[in-house]
This record gives C-alpha cells, structure tokens and sequence, in this order.
C-alpha cells in the first residue's frame, strides 16, 4: 500500500489493541495497546505505569508536522489525555510471560489443525514443551484461550509468500485476547505419499491453499490436479488413513513420520526463503518494558480529508520509531463512507481499520507520546 493511496481511503481515527472493541468519539477513548516481544525474549507481567509525556528526540519536522506537533501542548488536551491513560485497564494478576521459559510443560498452547501442521511447528519452536491443543478453525484457538482451555494460542498472520491471512486480522478485533509475542517459522515444504509411491505415480496433490500455492511451479511440471484442504497435516491424516495411493500431500517432515508416510521431495516451495509469521496471543496482556526490544500493535480509523494518513505516519516517522507493518482492512460493521463532493454530490468511499506494528514499548515516552500525538489528530483508536 502507498501512503497516498491509503490517505485516499482514509477516513477518521483510533487506536488499536487486540480484542474486542467499540468505536467511541476521541475525547472518551482510553488508550489500550498490545506489546510484546519477539521470541527470544521472556518477562514477567506486572502493573505497569505510564508517566511522562515528555518528548526527548524530533528530528528535523517540517513546517507542517511541527503544526501538528505543537498541538499536543494544549493543556487541556493534556489533561484529557492524563485522564485517559489512567483509565487503563490493569491486570489483575500477576502472571509469568514465558516464551522459551525453562518449563513450559504445563502450558496448553491452541493452534489450528491436526498434529504435525506448521501452526503447531511456531507453537512448539515458541514453547518447546508444551502441550498443544488442536483446533478446528481459528476462531476456535482464540475461544479455547477464552475459556480457559488453553493457555495461549498461536495463530499465522502472514507469510512472505502469501502476505497478510486477513482472517487473523479480522478475529484480532473480535476477540478479547492480548497479542504476546510472535515466532517466525522458517517453512519448509515437502511432498509426502504413502511408502513405495514415486512422485510420477501422483494424479492428485492436496493441501492448505497456501501450501500449493507457494508451490506452484513444482507442481505444475508434475502435472498433478491440485485439491484444497483444511491444513497441511489434515492432508497427511487423510490420505494415510484412506490408503490413497495415487494422491500426494504437501505437508511437513513432521507431518510424515506422525501419519506414516515418506518425504518424495522436499523444500519444494516456489521461494526458498518462504517465512510465515506467527502471534502468539493470551489472556492477559504483557507489561511493556524497555530492557528487550518490543513491539507494538495499533488499529485505528482516520477522519476523512488530505493527507490524514501521512499525518498520522508521521507521528512515528517524527519520533524516529520504526513501523514493521502496515494492514488496512474494510470497516465491515460501517463499510461505506458517504462524503459532500463539490461536483457531483455525494461520493461514496470505503472506511477502513489501520493497523500499525511499531518498535518500542509503551513504556518508551516517545511511544506515549506518539499515540497522544495521534489523539490530537483526531485518530479514533479502537479499544
Ligand atoms: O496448514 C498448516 O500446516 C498451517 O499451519 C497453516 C498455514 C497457513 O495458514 O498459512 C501455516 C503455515 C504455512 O504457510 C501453511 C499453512
């Protein structure tokens, strides 16, 4: 997405946390945002305070940002903004954080698919000794961490073959959880079939869709007809059970010793570097701190108008924090916008959700002090 054709369709704007949310007018929102870590690192939750609005380092704002800027030093606004932080929901408990902690037996980590998918590979590479929860949807990881049946979830959110699994972004605002941590998974497609079966002997490949697309180009000089599945280790499961001798699966070398079946080849994914993304997601929330590198996850809408979402980039660029993503996704509980256009009367656009990952923890004043500057924007952060 360019800034300019996403300042086209924005519209007026929020915050983001992970969870379930409602769209308030700005002087009412209370600031909730997700930290976490990557999956190296490891904290413990606690009450978190958040002082200081003092920013240390601008560099070089135009004109125009500095406009924008000085806003902030209203005091009324800062004493709305005083109110709104204070207003934060706290945890009520005081729980361990433990990516690659030393015992991790205990945890019940939910993913989607049967034993043996990739989900369940970042579940394991994040907690080793886990014990994982197979479910059927997505939506079902979240509602098994929901009522206690699982501890977290660990749920793909993009792959650097396919791009973003909108889905996931999608169930991300339904749902009450906290976003934790992320795991990348270096994955490693294998073609997988009965023992004794040569590739040449395959009429039919099945797989996850996303699998056989990123295969693509090995598949096609097979000449094999390609049919969707659920998950990749669904795949596997089925052909075992069925004896289907003449259909192949894409799916992992894990996925082969766990249902019976023989690797016929392997890394057979068009990009060899083919990387996907995983959230882990909780319950309660991560305290954020300064001591490892932190991320954090926004969503929000933009008012209508010239160059909203340059603006509202900007408040980040300003501060020299660096954004990993950017998504926009259909609001689709207000999808159309209707705007006065001096020509033709009223025009009609789509009103969209942002979402922004950042590096720095909301500890940090300059995060602080980035998502006031936002607010000042008249940004509506969804809570
Ligand atoms: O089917 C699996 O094994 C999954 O874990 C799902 C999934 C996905 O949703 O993209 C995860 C990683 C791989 O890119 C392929 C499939």
């Amino acid at each position: 997405m360019t800034m300019e054709s996403a300042a086209v369709a924005g519209n007026s704007f929020p915050q983001l946390r992970r969870g379930s949310f409602a769209l308030r007018p700005s002087e009412e929102v209370a600031f909730k945002m997700v930290s976490f870590v990557g999956l190296s690192a490891s904290s413990s939750c606690r009450t978190c305070g958040i002082n200081s609005f003092e920013d240390k380092k601008l560099s070089k704002p135009t004109s125009e940002m500095r406009r924008v800027a000085d806003h902030r030093d209203h005091r009324d606004i800062s004493k709305r903004l005083h109110k709104d932080l204070s207003s934060f929901p706290r945890p009520l408990t005081i729980s361990e954080f433990s990516i690659n902690s030393k015992d991790d037996t205990k945890v019940r980590i939910a993913f989607k698919g049967l034993p043996g998918s990739y989900s369940e590979d970042a579940a394991l590479k994040a907690y080793p000794k886990c014990q994982t929860v197979p479910c059927n949807e997505f939506e079902d990881t979240f509602k098994a961490v929901e009522l206690w049946l699982a501890d977290k979830a660990v749920l793909p959110i993009e792959s650097s073959s396919g791009g973003s699994i909108h889905r996931n972004y999608d169930l991300l605002l339904r749902h009450r959880l906290h976003i934790v941590g992320e795991v990348q998974l270096d994955v490693n497609f294998c073609l997988l079939a009965l023992p004794g079966i040569r590739a040449d002997h395959l009429m039919r490949v099945l797989s996850h869709p996303q699998a056989l697309a990123s295969s693509d180009t090995f598949l096609s000089k097979l000449g094999v007809a390609q049919e969707n599945a659920d998950d990749t280790a669904g795949a596997a499961q089925y052909i075992a059970s069925k004896r289907l001798r003449d259909v192949g699966v894409i799916a992992s070398a894990r996925a082969a010793t766990i249902y019976g079946l023989n690797v016929v080849a392997e890394s057979i994914q068009d990009d060899l570097y083919n990387v996907t993304r995983f959230l882990v997601l909780a319950r309660d929330p991560i305290i954020p701190r300064v001591d490892k590198p932190f991320k954090t996850s926004i969503v929000f809408t933009l008012d209508e108008g010239p160059g909203v979402l340059f603006k509202a980039l900007a408040v980040f660029s300003l501060r020299e924090i660096n954004l990993t993503k950017i998504e926009s996704r259909p609001q689709r509980n207000r999808p159309l916008r209707v705007v006065d256009d001096s020509n033709t009367g009223k025009a009609k656009y789509f009103d969209y959700l942002f979402y922004i990952d950042f590096e720095a923890s909301m500890v940090e004043p300059r995060a602080q002090n980035a998502l006031e500057h936002l607010q000042v924007l008249n940004a509506l952060l969804l809570c």
